[in-house]
């Protein structure tokens, strides 16, 4: 018999942690060594000989604990979210001095939703328009969403490569946030709703014409297929990893 991935859990207790545990627990070819909570320490991570730690905390506690997981040679796929550049250039700076440990930092592990920024991305330079509407739950402690940054991240970089010039916008006056956040030029639009889960709408437009990419995530389940490919894939692509389409073959 093959031996078991020994795989902990950071922020067990949490929404998504728990649904991750259940996950885990229930897969083939792993076992579940630690799952951990706020108060627990890192330590108990090497004690059990976790070799992938699966991070779903808080933006604040994210960073600290991908890198003791690192410095310890335990591969780490990240759902957290608050990686921005200057968090990810550290990581990568980190990683170079462990050549052989995995990072996979994955702002969504639904599938549908990784293909909807996908889509997103290759539409975005097709069209005058672009704004990004995310809505979650009212739990949800940041805003705008790690998605929606990524989806209008991709977006932007797709259009500025391709020349598209700036979205027409005649908006003279306006009160603070009535026009969304801007990220890259792109506005995002955060909702927060008691009864929804997580979910995204890329409004694309041309005179004539309008193109809208949903995704909804209805329950936590949307979410553990994703994780398990990432558990199952990261100790096998050393380095960092961007998104879990790094692990997909979306060209193909
Ligand atoms: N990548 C993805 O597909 C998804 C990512 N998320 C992200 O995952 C994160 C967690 O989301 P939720 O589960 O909804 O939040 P939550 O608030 O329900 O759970 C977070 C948990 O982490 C715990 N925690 C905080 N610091 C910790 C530390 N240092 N060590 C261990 N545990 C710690 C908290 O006590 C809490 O139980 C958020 O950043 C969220 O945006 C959420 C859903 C899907
Ligand atoms: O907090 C959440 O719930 C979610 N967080 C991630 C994000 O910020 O994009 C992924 C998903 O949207 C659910």
């Amino acid at each position: 018999m093959s031996e078991m991935l020994k795989v902990a859990v950071l922020g067990a207790r949490g929404r998504m942690g728990t649904a991750a545990v259940a996950a885990i627990d229930g897969a083939a070819g792993m076992e579940l060594v630690a799952a951990l909570g706020r108060k627990d320490p890192l330590d108990v991570l090497v004690d059990k000989g976790a070799q992938v730690v699966v991070d779903l905390t808080v933006p604040g506690s994210t960073e600290a604990n991908v890198r003791f997981a690192v410095e310890h040679g335990i591969h780490a796929v990240v759902g957290t979210t608050g990686w921005d550049a200057a968090r990810l250039a550290a990581l990568a700076e980190l990683l170079a001095a462990h050549p052989e440990t995995g990072v996979l930092i994955a702002p969504n592990f639904a599938l549908g939703s990784v293909l909807a920024t996908h889509f997103a991305a290759r539409a975005a330079k097709y069209f005058e328009s672009v704004e990004i509407i995310e809505l979650h739950h009212p739990g949800k402690v940041d805003a705008p969403s790690g998605t929606a940054l990524r989806t209008a991240q991709l977006m932007a970089k797709a259009r500025a490569e391709a020349g598209v010039p700036a979205a027409p916008d005649a908006t003279e006056t306006a009160l603070d946030g009535a026009r969304g956040a801007s990220v890259d030029g792109i506005p995002v639009h955060s909702v927060r709703l008691a009864g929804l889960v997580a979910h995204q709408e890329v409004l694309l437009g041309s005179p004539g014409e309008a193109l809208t990419i949903r995704h909804d995530s209805f329950n936590h389940a949307s979410f553990m297929p994703g994780v398990l490919l990432g558990v199952r894939s990261v100790g096998a692509r050393p380095g960092l990893t961007v998104g879990l389409d790094g692990y997909l073959d979306l060209e193909g």
